[in-house]
């Protein structure tokens, strides 16, 4: 029978999956691609809508019927429109995030969703094509406390329950990137069900740094809906899933 590697093969591969995310990105193994164009990013904070605890993680959303927050440029053919981000983290700090870099985890890791509105019309559509979307993928780590973040820290005890949800109108996602404008790209896919194969991924290669206190915010929200037994929303991490025939590109040397 095949043997499964209890990190790299679990049953969550799907069937057939040529490109599943997320991945261990060994770093001498990326490949310098002088073609890669800087990522331009260009948020709109009007068109924060609210945060909501959808079971899995907490998601900010966006007003995605206009072009008003967008990235281009990067990996991109053409322009993506930002529609939600969200986290994945740990139960403690010696892993949390869904990518890692040569086999190390972070203790949490941002994922800024967006599609392409160009090609197709509407984000359920663009979630099952090849070039349907783009993740920026963005590490935390450890260390000095993170002013932008702690907007989105202080309204989640409002959003502690499954289902719940507050408004929250202006924020600019533009403050949680990192100074640095490297990055690596890869073909990948949704890293919760459906699993769909169309992402195109940018992981930054700075992290942020966030503190304890914020980490410890994360781990206080709850999987569960109120009145039901209280679990945790930790480690709410996908295993890392197999390279196949996929090359890691970077965009600096
Ligand atoms: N962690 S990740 O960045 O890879 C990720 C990003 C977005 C989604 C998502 O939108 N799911 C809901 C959803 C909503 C509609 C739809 F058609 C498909 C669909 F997956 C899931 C995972």
């Amino acid at each position: 029978p095949k043997i499964l590697h209890p990190l790299w093969q679990s049953p969550l591969t799907i069937p057939g999956g040529t490109r599943q995310s997320p991945i261990n990105i060994q770093w001498r193994d990326s490949v310098y691609d002088p073609f890669l164009k800087p990522l331009k990013i260009s948020y709109d904070p009007a068109t924060c809508l609210h945060i909501w605890n959808n079971g899995y993680s907490f998601l900010v959303e966006f007003d995605d019927s206009t072009d008003r927050s967008i990235i281009d440029g990067g990996p991109l053919e053409n322009q993506y429109r930002l529609k939600q981000f969200h986290f994945h983290w740990g139960a403690i700090n010696d892993w949390g995030s869904e990518h890692t870099v040569d086999c190390k985890f972070y203790p949490a890791e941002l994922h800024l969703v967006h599609w392409n509105a160009v090609v197709y019309p509407t984000f359920e559509e663009a979630v099952m094509e090849g070039d349907g979307l783009a993740v920026i993928g963005v590490f935390l780590k450890l260390g000095a406390r993170h002013e932008g973040l702690q907007t989105l820290v202080d309204a989640l005890p409002a959003v502690k329950h499954k289902d719940t949800v507050i408004e929250f109108d202006v924020f600019d996602p533009s403050c949680l990137m990192p100074s640095c404008p490297d990055y690596w790209t890869y073909a990948g896919s949704l890293t919760t069900p459906p699993l769909t194969e169309s992402v195109t991924w940018i992981i930054k290669k700075q992290p942020i740094e966030v503190d304890e206190d914020q980490l410890e915010a994360f781990r206080m929200l709850l999987f569960t809906s109120d009145g039901e037994e209280e679990k945790r929303m930790v480690d709410n991490f996908r295993p890392l899933q197999p390279l196949m025939n996929r090359t890691v590109r970077s965009s600096f040397q």
